[in-house]
């Protein structure tokens, strides 16, 4: 793995990630979010933060229409339950078929026999992304010998590096895993994004929330998937390094990530985001 020295030359970058922020702001992609009950606030809140139109629709009537009009999909099975699956699976299918992206957030796979057969009936639904913290990714690919045992990780991102690449092959899409370090990876290509404050982690669904800013992103710049993956997990942490400069806790970071991911500017972006290839 390259030395995350690499991680200080950030002015290509960086000018990407704003251009990539300026374009979400300019042309509002509409994401559909059939989202856990847990993440739907926050998520919502950092789609309309970001420039983004968030919609949270799961009923399986509206999914022909509405997946047919949104910008991209965003499917989380963090509380998931038999009905919802047909919804997703629909939404899913209807997003291939109108070109839309759609990305996976498999929250707490490994924990359940239903939960993971569910979830790689997803994958087979080809995600263009997907997006999970270190011990999901290992569990996806069967690679953990560490059974996840919630939804929140027991592994680093680095644990998971080898999985997320096998996954990626497998699966023929970008795998990002989340952590002190974020890594995301097509199979071959791996960046690495080092924005971010551990305090994010005590905050329930900042991963749901980033997963849904990732479809955001992919559906301003299709071509770049790998690159507007990494650029979203950027800016999503860098707001909320700037937000904990104004935080006490948890709860006031959750406040202070959103109004920054809402005054994120030129300068902060230019000179602060980190993500480099490793
Ligand atoms: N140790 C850390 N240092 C800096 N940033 C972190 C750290 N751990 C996680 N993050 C950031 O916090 C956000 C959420 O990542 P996390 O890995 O906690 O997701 P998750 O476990 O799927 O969360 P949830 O299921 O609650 O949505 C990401 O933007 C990630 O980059
Ligand atoms: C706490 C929790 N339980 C199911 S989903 C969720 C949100 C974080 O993934
Ligand atoms: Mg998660």
């Amino acid at each position: 793995m390259a030395s995350f020295r690499e991680f200080s030359r950030t002015e290509s970058w960086g000018s990407e990630a704003w251009k990539a922020l300026c374009k979400v702001r300019e042309t509002t992609p509409l994401v559909q979010c059939i989202t856990n009950f847990v993440s739907m606030d926050i998520m919502a809140n950092s789609l309309l933060a970001a420039g983004a139109s968030p919609a949270m629709v799961h009923a399986i009537e509206e999914i022909l229409e509405f997946t047919s009009l949104s910008s991209a999909l965003c499917i989380n099975i963090g509380t998931l339950s038999p009905d919802w699956i047909f919804s997703m699976k629909a939404a899913a299918i209807r997003a291939n078929e109108c070109q839309k992206p759609w990305v996976l957030d498999p929250v707490g796979v490994g924990a359940t026999r239903f939960r993971t057969e569910k979830c790689i009936e997803l994958i087979n639904l080809k995600p263009c992304v997907i997006r999970g913290n270190a011990s999901e990714i290992m569990a996806v690919v069967g690679a953990s010998i560490a059974p996840t045992k919630g939804v929140d990780s027991s592994r680093s991102s680095t644990d998971a590096l080898e999985a997320a690449k096998d996954l990626a092959r497998v699966a023929q899409t970008v795998v990002a895993v989340s952590g002190a370090v974020d890594l995301v990876t097509d199979g071959k290509r791996v960046l690495g994004v080092s924005n971010g404050v551990a305090l994010m982690q005590r905050i329930t669904a900042t991963g749901c929330a980033v997963t849904a800013l990732i479809a955001a992103f992919v559906s301003v710049n299709p071509n770049r998937v790998l690159e507007s993956t990494a650029i979203a997990l950027a800016l999503f942490g860098l707001a909320g390094e700037l937000g904990a400069e104004k935080a006490n806790g948890p709860a006031s970071l959750r406040m202070h990530l959103i109004d920054a991911l809402h005054m994120l500017d030129e300068q902060s972006v230019m000179n602060r985001v980190r993500i480099a290839q490793l």
